[in-house]
């Protein structure tokens, strides 16, 4: 039996499944959603639970921010036997139609961040697992979540002095939103034989949408916190779809 580094989770644990938030506040949100929750560990940023949903055992782990936590999440989580992940993110918007609390179910995602390259060059895609994906998109149709599937940035630097600049090259070449962990773990994930996908929650909308961020921002709170319900709903029912249960 071995001990992870920095999960601290054992090898042992036989759990195939898992849910990847970036906040470890996040994961007592997952928990909600889980029966049977048993509290696992808590070391630097990485906080872990492990519960049921319809039956099959499921991890919570959170990441952190950024791709290196991320890199190492993955790498831990694919030698102690976990098959599938789906991160449960938040992220900035890049298109304007897209309003906060709507989910991003991410296709793609551009690598404007250092971890993957230091794995395989960035002409290698970062891509979800389709099947996975696929159970994502079908679970948010069926409960009529608000979602868009298509392309998501991730970067280093959640704060520039390009800011408008960049968000601007990306927005106009068709990228949806944001984030700084998708892009990691699509690419770890399938360089170690983890299946992958990533569901994101709107709580930055684009800046077209100014005058209505300040019309809707009371319900803007409201908004995110059942985005935020959704995208753990939406990563559970397609753990479980593609559990084969
Ligand atoms: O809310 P999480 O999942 O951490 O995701 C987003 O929020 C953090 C930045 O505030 C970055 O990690 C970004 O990717
Ligand atoms: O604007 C945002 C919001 C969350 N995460 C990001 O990376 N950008």
């Amino acid at each position: 039996m071995e001990v992870m580094p920095h999960l601290k989770l054992r090898d042992d644990l036989g759990i195939q499944y898992a849910i990847l938030p970036g906040d470890p506040a996040r994961v007592e949100r997952i928990a909600e959603q889980l029966e049977d929750v048993e509290e696992l560990e808590f070391n630097r940023e990485y906080k872990s639970i492990a519960g049921t949903y319809k039956g099959i055992r499921v991890l919570a782990v959170s990441t952190g921010i950024g791709g290196p936590s991320t890199g190492i999440a993955v790498e831990e989580l694919a030698r102690i036997g976990v098959t599938h992940a789906i991160r449960i993110g938040s992220c900035g918007a890049l298109q304007k139609e897209i309003r906060l609390g709507d989910l991003i179910l991410v296709q793609g995602a551009v690598r404007d961040e250092g971890t993957s390259r230091t794995y395989i060059d960035s002409i290698y895609p970062a891509i979800p697992d389709f099947e996975l994906m696929n159970a994502c998109v079908e679970a948010a149709e069926e409960e009529q979540i608000p979602a868009h599937v298509g392309m998501a940035r991730s970067h280093d630097s959640f704060y520039t002095d390009r800011e408008d600049e960049i968000d601007a090259l990306w927005a106009g070449r068709g990228v949806l939103g944001c984030d700084m962990e998708t892009a990691a773990l699509f690419v770890i994930g399938k360089l170690r034989g983890v299946k992958t996908a990533s569901v994101l929650n709107t709580v930055v909308e684009y800046e077209d949408n100014l005058e209505d961020n300040i019309n809707n921002y009371t319900d803007g709170v409201n908004a995110t916190v059942q985005g935020e319900k959704n995208e753990i709903h939406v990563a559970l029912e397609a753990l479980y779809r593609c559990s084969g249960k």
